[in-house]
């Protein structure tokens, strides 16, 4: 591999269970594998289950996490140096011996941390935090964990409630830093859905950011209710409705793209993608092609799916944008 001039590095975070290893699938899909190294930041937990649960101090608590190690080699690798990186076992809950991590073109730092600490949000290029609803985390953690993994319904409700005052404290703050916010809801064209099918879902980006222009719907800047069913894009109960607007996210203003509803057929999302601006694709109908090379990921029928590949394409475009940059720099000298 040839040794990357300027190292980009993405922040990923969210809790558990909230699609956060199917955005590392679009972005791979994106970069390619080779290009694009992920470091899962439980791996930098100082305390091992067994210590967490004799102190009662949760994986969540910044006190169960070595941050000062965790700033320490993110720097290194951002400045190309290899580092060893400690290893926490998720089959055994114990700390394992390092392995070594090499520089990459893209690093990646995912998990429920990577914007808590201010030395290691400065050093991220570009963040994403997924922001998904109580009703829904819980819809989605209860089909995997029960159908998956055997869990009762009863033990991952409770899982779920043990970890809410941490997760409040520690995990949900960490949406004020990040540059592309995920918002996962009910629905609104269902009354009193408990299904938990048909999902509204926000993508709020940050305006005035340095090299990120938000994608937006016909007109920048505009507030635009649409509702796209019709000849064009097939709907079925309960159809489908896109927003688009400004809001102010903690004290700064943001972009806001809305989708409520899912697509019955994804190859007409080439009708919605027409209608998008400033989605940092390479060429006509690349945003419908990513969501069809997928359709089988989690969400690729809905907005999740639509913002996770729109996230990803203005990952690549702030990666395109800091290795020219860095190239331009490089040819002055
Ligand atoms: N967009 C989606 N639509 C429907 N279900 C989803 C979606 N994203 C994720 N899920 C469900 O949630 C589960 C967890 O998703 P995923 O493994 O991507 O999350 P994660 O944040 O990486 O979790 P963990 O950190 O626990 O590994 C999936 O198995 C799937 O059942
Ligand atoms: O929130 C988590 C991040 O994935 C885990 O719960 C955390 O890493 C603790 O691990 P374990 O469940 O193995 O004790």
């Amino acid at each position: 591999m040839t040794k990357p001039e300027r190292i980009v590095l993405i922040g990923v975070a969210g809790d558990s269970g909230c699609g956060k290893s199917t955005f590392l699938r679009r972005l791979s899909d994106l970069f390619g594998e080779e290009f694009m190294t992920v470091i899962c930041l439980d791996d930098y937990h100082s305390l091992d289950r067994k210590q967490r649960k004799e102190t009662g101090i949760t994986a969540l608590d910044p006190r169960a996490n070595n941050f000062d190690l965790m700033y320490e080699q993110i720097k290194a690798l951002k400045n190309g140096q290899a580092i060893d990186k400690p290893i926490y076992n998720h089959e055994t809950g114990t700390i394992d011996p390092p392995e070594r991590i090499e520089p990459n073109h893209i690093v990646v730092v995912e998990g429920l941390h990577p914007l808590y600490d201010e030395r290691v949000r400065e050093l991220i290029d570009f963040s994403v935090y997924f922001d998904i609803s109580d009703e829904v985390k819980i819809a989605w953690k209860i089909q995997r964990d029960m159908a998956e993994r055997g869990h009762r319904y009863e033990d991952v409700l409770a899982q779920i409630n043990s970890r809410k005052p941490d997760f409040t404290k520690y995990i949900e703050p960490q949406r004020e830093f990040a540059d592309v916010v995920l918002q996962v809801l009910p629905t609104n064209l269902i009354k009193e859905d408990k299904e938990r099918k048909v999902l509204r879902v926000r993508m709020l980006q940050r305006e005035g950011k340095d090299g990120f222009d938000p994608v937006y719907l016909f007109d920048e800047g505009s507030t635009i209710h649409w509702t796209p069913c019709g000849r064009k894009l097939t709907c079925s109960y309960p159809g489908m409705q896109l927003y688009y607007g400004s809001d102010v996210y903690y004290g700064r203003y943001v972009s806001v793209l809305e989708v409520d509803g899912q697509f019955d057929n994804l190859e007409e999302v080439i009708y919605i993608e027409t209608h998008l601006s400033k989605t940092s694709t390479k060429y006509k109908g690349e945003m419908t092609h990513l969501l069809l090379q997928h359709r089988e990921y989690p969400g690729s029928n809905n907005g999740t799916g639509l913002f996770q590949v729109l996230t990803g394409l203005k990952m690549r475009a702030t990666y395109e944008r800091l290795t020219a940059k860095e190239a331009q720099l490089a040819a002055k000298v």
